[in-house]
Order: C-alpha cells, then structure tokens, then sequence
C-alpha cells in the first residue's frame, strides 16, 4: 500500500521572522507571542522552526514561525536550509509565508540589510523591522526611517527585543493591515543574475543607502572593543576563561550548601511525618521508601543546577561564550574540529539533546557526526547531583588554598575529565575517518557584549527548574517506584536472615549482574541502580536511595543516603562510579535524539559501544590504581 500524505495548512496568515543570526528574532518572537524560546547572545541560537501565535483580537490570529538565522538565501548549513525552505515553500508541512518580518540589527545595517534585497527578490511582501534600536541610539546611530523605507520601497518599523513594550510598532502596523491575500503585495521579482554579479551588485547598491542615509560610517562598540583588549588578549584571555570556570565550580558548592540543607530537612521532615501517620504496610512502604526518598534524594540537588546555570545564562546573554569558542578555537583544531563546534559542545554542558540539535550549525558533515558523537562527553547538568552525592559523601570539605575548597575543584576535575576525553577521542576518530574537505578557519560573529537582562536570566532558571522538576515528577518517579516494587517482592521467606531486599527480584538481579561490575568494584547494590540510571542519569541516586531505604533499618525509613554510602562503600568504589558516570552514555533520551538527527542507526551504535568500552576502561583503571594506593 502506498502512503499517501495530505498537507493541512491552517487557513491564518503565516508570517515569518528572518533576519542574520543574533539580530533578535527570537526576542521579538517571545514578545509578540508571548512564547519562551531560548534567546542567547551568540548566532546560532534557533535552530528549528517554532510556531507561535499573535492574537488580532479575541478570536482572529496570525501564526508567526521564528527562524533560525542566515546571511545569505545560499543555505550552507542544516539550520540555515531550514529558513530557506519554509520561504521557497518547501519547508514540509508548511505553506509559504503570506509576509516576511525582516528583522535587522539596527547598529549593523551594512551586513543585514544585504538579506533584506535577498528576501525582496524572492517575491515574497516583506516589512524590514530595526530592531536593536535602544543600542543604535545610545552608539550615536541616528538612521532616518522613513528615507530608509523610501530606499528599500518597503514599510519599516523600529523595535526593541529586549523591552517590554519594544514591540508597540510592530503591533500597531498588524492591527492597520489587511491580511487578506489581496491586502498583501507581493513584491516586484528582480530578473535572474549569476550568484557572483548578485552579491557584487547587493554590495553596491547597500553601500549606495548607507551612503545616501549618512551611516556609511563604521561605529564600533567602545566598550566591546576594551574589554577585548582583556578578554581575547592570546595569554590574559585563556587564564582569564580558566579563573571564570574554576569559580562557578565553587560557587555550586559554596552557595548551594543554605538551600541544599532546608530541602533535606524538609524532605526528612516529610518522611518521618507521614511514616508516623500511616500504619506499617506496603502503602507506607511505597510512600517513604519509594516516592519520598526517591525523588526527596534528587530534589535537593535543584539549588546547585540553578546556581550552575545562572552563571551559565549570564555568560551567554553577555556575549563572552563565542569569545570562549574564539579563544578555543587552536585547541579544537588541534583534534581535527572547528571552532563551530564549541557552541553545540557548549550547550551539551545542560543537555546534549540540545547539543546534538546544535549541530545543524555545523555545515561540514565529519564534523557534525564528531560533534555529535562526542556531545555526550560533556557534563550534561543531570551528573550534578551524582557526582555531588559522591563528592559530599568522599571528599572531606577542606580548603585547598586560599578559600578554595577541596569539594568544588573534584568537581571541576570531573567536568575537565570529560572534555579531555572528548577531545582525545575527536583525535582518534579524526585519524580513522577520512577528511577530504580542507579545516576552515573559523569565521565566527562576535557579538557586542550586553548587560544580561533580569527577566531573560529569570525565565531560563525558571524553565531550568520545571524541566528538572519534570524529569523528577515523571520518569524518575515511574522507575523509582518501579524498583521500589522490585525491591520489595517477592518478601523474605520466613525466618529468614538477610535482609529481605536480598531476596527479592532486584536483589537477585543486583547479585547477577554484580559479576560484570566487580572488577570495577561496584556492590550489587550499584548494579542494580544503573539499570533504571539508564533512562536518566540523576534517576540513580533515587535509585540508590530506595533500594538503601528498603534494605535499611525500618525504624528510621527517611534517613538520609549519604551517611550510608559513605560508611558501605569504600573511597575506591566512589571513585570508580564517579568515573563511569564521566564517560558511560546512561541516557537513553540522547541516543534517541542521535538516531533522530542523523536518520540511522549507524552513529548511535558507534556511541553506545565506545561509550561503555571507554566507562568500564575507565573505571577499572581508577578502581585498581586506587586500590594500590591503598584507598579500597
Ligand atoms: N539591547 C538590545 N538587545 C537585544 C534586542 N533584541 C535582542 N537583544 C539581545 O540580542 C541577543 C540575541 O537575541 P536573539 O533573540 O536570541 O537573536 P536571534 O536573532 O533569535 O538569534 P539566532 O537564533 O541565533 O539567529 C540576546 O542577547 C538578546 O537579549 C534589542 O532590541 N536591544
Ligand atoms: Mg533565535
């Protein structure tokens, strides 16, 4: 049977927004829709089309698509593509836009307003929106609006991205206009030229509108310009990245140790509370053992993911993290990738899905599946509260020197253990994978450095929170009550010894694969807690804490996990775990997304394997060296 597909295009007007990248399109987008895309100050940022929809009033609405960014209709790259496609037509699924948002950054209109021609010579109505406004003016840039409209032969607007109100204008030319297929004109198409005489002929005739509008002058940020000086200073620079990192490492230690010790008071409370109130029973036990202590016993890792990402949003909204790419960039080449790459890379530190779906920025195929393949590699925020369990449970709580704990700088060995792997094994799969295409240096957009806004770092660390709390309220809750139900039956037999966690299913499954774990000395009890850790990683701390809470003592259901760690296991299997969790891909979520984004099961394959290889490598060399240093 054949399939046949049938394309159901909503009867609203489509708008689209396109712009180069970093020009604010998704900060407008949020503003006139009201959604919560992420807005960073770097290019590259968007990379799918999201939908969103501006109410005309109660009941009439447009859709608005926010794009990812271009510099040319030439797409190069994935995310570019993209673009293109939705204003050809072609994007699947989706008709042609009925008008295009130009979004152009105001203070660089020599670069932007090159896509505006582009756009017009598509055919397509277009409205050119300055967006950025608020920076042009503070730079001196007075640019005459309606001459610029006069220029292009297109309405022009002024906005400003970052304001809540910016979007006032864009509003007001809605609500006047007639988006009927009548109301909207198409624009006059330019007859057909060869590629070269366009782009030669685009320059010219935009150098002749800055000329005629006195902008042709080229004004460069003062501030940027000075803080450069510092920033990217080739021996200051480096140092100054490396002092930057090391402090957010301490700071998820030094300042999340408040809140991470009211959250555990109050998760005990909780325990304790309603295991007195409810009769001794399976209900009781299901409760305390398996929701209260699994989630409880992840819960209190929120504060330091928000600490982590507060810093994380900051260096994103300011502009200094293509600076870190820039000033990266000979140690990336060095391994055989791009500059390109440390955005994608970057962005895995929360997640590698997002990383992996980075990677459509990456226009060179080897080195999108490189990429890809070692996104997992980077300490993605759900190995936080594993190797903080870990850390607070082994590591004394020493200062090192100079206010420098001994627990924050494990931490930032753990997070540089996985780049080093990673850039190790972009080494080796560089030399086993033939590279016909030349290294290109790496051209990348620095952007102007902003004062982060309030409102943007708040809603990440808001969005940080409900996804983490998400995560905790669904998938972990599911498994941990899932092992929690293994764990517990079938009961112990009748005058039975051991505890009777020993035997039941995961007890019995925990002792079987135990035997593959032990030469890197991980219990029965570890092995067990992977299982369920592999659809999340944070999920084994839960994990641990129910089949603890089950085995423990009944008398004192809630107690806490740590203490019981650290008296059973010794530093040797600490350190072993901490080293699997660095490599082992315990993420099923990711593989997926690989699978998705590269549409086989080839790169997927290869990731599993060298993963587990390298974890349980890994493991058994900390485990045994660890062993003869005599910490077993
Ligand atoms: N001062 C100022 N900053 C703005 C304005 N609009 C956006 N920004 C900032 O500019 C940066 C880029 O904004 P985004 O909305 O992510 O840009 P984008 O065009 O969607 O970028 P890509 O998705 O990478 O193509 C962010 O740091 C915003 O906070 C504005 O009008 N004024
Ligand atoms: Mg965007």
């Amino acid at each position: 049977m054949s399939e046949v597909k049938i394309n159901f295009y909503p009867k609203e007007p489509l708008i689209a927004l396109v712009g180069n990248p970093n020009s604010g399109k998704t900060s407008l987008f949020n503003l006139l829709t009201g959604g919560k895309q992420k807005v960073a100050n770097y290019a590259g940022v968007t990379v799918e089309r999201k939908e969103g929809k501006f109410f005309l009033d109660s009941q009439k609405f447009i859709r608005i698509l926010d794009l990812p960014g271009v510099y040319s209709l030439y797409p190069r790259s994935l995310d570019e593509r993209i673009t293109c496609n939705v204003l050809l037509g072609k994007a699947e699924g989706e008709k042609k836009p009925d008008l295009v948002l130009c979004i152009l950054d105001a203070t660089n209109l020599r670069r932007n307003l090159r896509l505006v021609l582009a756009v017009k010579r598509m055919g397509l109505p277009c409205i050119v929106v300055l967006n950025m406004i608020d920076l042009a003016k503070k730079r001196g840039i007075e640019i005459d609006v309606a001459r610029l409209s006069a220029e292009l032969e297109l309405p022009v607007v002024t906005s400003i991205g970052v304001k809540s109100k910016g979007d006032e204008n864009l509003r007001q030319m809605f609500s006047s206009m007639d988006f009927s297929k009548q109301g909207l004109k198409s624009l006059q198409l330019l007859e057909e030229e060869s590629q070269l005489s366009r782009v030669e002929a685009d320059n010219l005739i935009v150098q002749g509108i800055l000329k005629r509008l006195d902008l042709d002058k080229i004004i460069l940020d003062p501030l940027s310009d000075r803080l450069d000086r510092y920033l990217l200073h080739p021996i200051l620079g480096p140092i100054l990245l490396m002092v930057i990192l090391f402090l957010v490492f301490q700071a998820v230690f030094t300042w999340a140790s408040l809140p991470m010790d009211l959250i555990k008071e109050a998760t005990e409370w909780l325990g304790n509370t309603i295991g007195e109130l409810l009769p001794d029973g399976w209900v009781r036990s299901l409760i305390v053992h398996g929701v209260i202590a699994g989630a409880g016993g992840v819960i209190v890792f929120l504060p330091q993911i928000l600490i982590l990402f507060f810093f994380i949003l900051i260096l994103e909204e300011s502009g200094y993290l293509p600076r870190a790419a820039y000033l990266l960039d000979r140690l990336m080449g060095s391994v055989g990738l791009s500059g390109r790459s440390f955005i994608p890379l970057l962005s895995s530190f929360a997640c590698a899905i997002p990383g992996i779906m980075a990677t459509r920025t990456i226009s060179n195929t080897r080195d999108r599946i490189v990429t890809i393949l070692i996104a997992p590699l980077m300490t993605c925020s759900a190995r936080l509260p594993v190797y903080s369990l870990l850390i607070a449970a082994f590591i004394p709580n020493k200062d090192l020197w100079m206010g420098i704990g001994l627990q924050g700088f494990v931490l930032f060995i753990l997070y540089l253990s996985g780049i080093i792997g990673a850039l190790i094994i972009a080494w080796i799969l560089k030399r086993f994978t033939s590279n016909k295409t030349q290294m290109h240096p790496l051209l990348m957009e620095l952007p102007e450095y902003h004062l982060p806004g309030i409102k943007n770092i708040l809603i990440g660390l808001w969005q940080r929170a409900i996804i983490f709390l998400n995560r905790v309220g669904g998938t972990l809750m599911v498994l941990t009550i899932g092992l929690w139900f293994l764990a517990s039956y079938p009961a112990a037999p009748l005058g039975a010894t051991k505890p009777s966690i020993e035997y039941s299913f995961a007890g019995m499954l925990g002792k079987l694969l135990a035997k593959v774990f032990e030469p890197i000395g991980f219990n029965w009890e570890i092995s067990i807690a992977l299982i369920p850790g592999m659809a999340a990683r944070e999920v084994i701390v839960s994990a641990l804490s129910t089949v603890y809470a089950v085995a423990g003592n009944p008398e004192n259901a809630s107690e806490a996990l740590m203490p019981i760690i650290s008296h059973q296991w010794s530093l040797a299997t600490a350190l072993s775990l901490l080293a699997w969790f660095v490599f082992a891909p315990q993420c099923l979520s990711t593989i997926a997304a690989v699978k998705r984004e590269t549409g086989n099961y080839k790169v997927p394959f290869i990731m599993l394997s060298y993963l587990f290889a390298l974890a349980y490598f890994a493991s058994f060399v900390t485990y045994r060296l660890a062993l003869i240093w005599g910490l077993g």
